[in-house]
C-alpha cells in the first residue's frame, strides 16, 4: 500500500505514478492484479456506469456505494474518491461532515476535490488537519461543465494559464498530497509540475505530469462510443463482449447450447420412478 510520504517521494525519484478510474468490485479487483499505483473512484462514474448526462447527477450516496464497492476489491491499492457536485460548496461545516461520511464509511485513503476557490482552499485546509488527504483537481474541473460552457482545454491563453499555475501553488499551501491537471496544454502541465514539490497527475495534460489517470472504460474500450483525444485504448473490450454476448444468443436459438457437459446428472432410478408415477 503506498502512503502519502512514498507518493512524493515517488516525483522526487523520477518515478512515473500511474493511476486508473475504478468503479466496482471486478474493476477494482483487476486493477489491483494490474499493480497500478493508485485508484480512483471518479465521478465520471455518473456518466461511464450509472448513464447520467454529466457529474453534476453524481450524487454522494453513489460515491459512497461504488467506493465501497472498489475498497472490497482493491484491500491493498491507494484509493482516492471524488467529493461529488455540490458536496462541499454548501457550507464549510456540510462540507466536512460529507468528507467525513464518505472517508469514513469506504475506508479509502485519500478524497479528490475540484478547484481552488478561496472556499475550496479553507476545506482542502481543514480536512487536512482533520486527517483526511485531499487531492486537488484543476484545468478542466467536468463538475463546473456549465459554466465553463463545454469539455473543453483550459489555459491556452496568458491569463488562464496565470490562474492555473497560481491555483496549483495555493492548493499546494492548502496542503494537498497531489493535483490532477485536466486538459491543460502539455508545456503549461509542464511548467506547474516544475514549481510543486507534490506530484501533479495529467489526464490530457502531457508527458511531463509525475502521473497519469486514465478512465478504465476508455483504456478498455468498455461500453464508450467516442472518446477525448487524450484516451489511449489498450483493448477494444466492445467487441470482446458483443461477440460472446452474441455467439450465446445464436447458441441458444440453435439449441446448441446447454450440451450435457453443462447439465447436472441424476441417478436414472430416480428419474425412472418420476415417469412411473404419471
Ligand atoms: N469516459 C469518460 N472519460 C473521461 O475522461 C471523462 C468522462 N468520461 N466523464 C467526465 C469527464 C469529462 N471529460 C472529458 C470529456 C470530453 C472531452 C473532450 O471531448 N475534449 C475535446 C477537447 C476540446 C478542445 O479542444 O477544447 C477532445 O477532443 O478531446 C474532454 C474531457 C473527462 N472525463
Ligand atoms: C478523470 C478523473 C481525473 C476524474 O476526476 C474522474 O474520473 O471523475
Ligand atoms: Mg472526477
Amino acid at each position: 500500500m503506498l502512503t502519502t510520504d512514498k507518493i512524493i517521494q515517488m516525483k522526487n525519484n523520477s518515478e512515473k505514478i500511474s493511476m486508473v478510474t475504478a468503479y466496482d468490485y471486478p474493476s477494482a479487483k483487476l486493477v489491483e492484479e494490474s499493480n497500478i499505483d493508485m485508484i480512483l473512484v471518479g465521478d465520471s462514474l455518473g456518466m461511464v456506469v450509472l448513464g447520467y448526462k454529466s457529474t453534476v447527477e453524481v450524487t454522494l450516496d453513489d460515491m459512497i456505494h461504488h467506493s465501497k464497492a472498489v475498497t472490497r476489491g482493491a484491500p491493498e491499492t491507494f484509493v482516492i474518491v471524488d467529493m461529488p457536485f455540490m458536496s462541499y460548496h454548501i457550507s464549510e461545516g456540510d462540507a466536512i461532515t460529507n468528507a467525513r461520511e464518505l472517508f469514513q464509511k469506504t475506508g479509502v485513503q485519500a478524497i479528490k476535490i475540484e478547484g481552488a476557490s478561496p472556499l475550496t482552499l479553507n476545506i482542502i485546509r481543514r480536512l487536512t488537519e482533520a486527517g483526511i488527504p485531499v487531492v486537488g483537481h484543476i484545468g478542466l474541473t467536468p463538475q463546473s461543465v456549465n459554466v465553463l460552457g463545454g469539455y473543453k482545454v483550459q489555459g491556452k491563453d496568458a491569463a488562464s494559464a496565470n490562474r492555473l499555475v497560481e491555483e496549483a501553488e495555493k492548493l499546494e499551501k492548502s496542503g494537498v498530497i497531489s493535483i490532477v491537471l485536466e486538459c491543460v496544454p502539455g508545456p503549461l502541465a509542464e511548467h506547474i509540475t516544475k514549481k510543486l514539490t507534490i506530484p501533479t497527475i495529467g489526464i490530457g495534460a502531457g508527458e511531463y505530469c509525475d502521473g497519469q489517470v486514465l478512465v478504465y472504460h476508455d483504456i478498455l474500450q468498455y461500453g464508450i462510443d467516442r472518446t477525448p483525444k487524450f484516451v489511449k485504448s489498450y483493448a477494444d473490450m466492445n467487441t470482446v463482449i458483443k461477440d460472446a454476448v452474441s455467439s450465446f444468443h445464436k447458441e441458444v436459438k440453435e439449441k446448441t447450447f446447454p450440451k450435457e457437459e453443462h447439465t447436472f446428472k441424476i441417478d436414472d432410478d430416480v428419474i425412472n420412478h418420476l415417469y412411473s408415477g404419471e
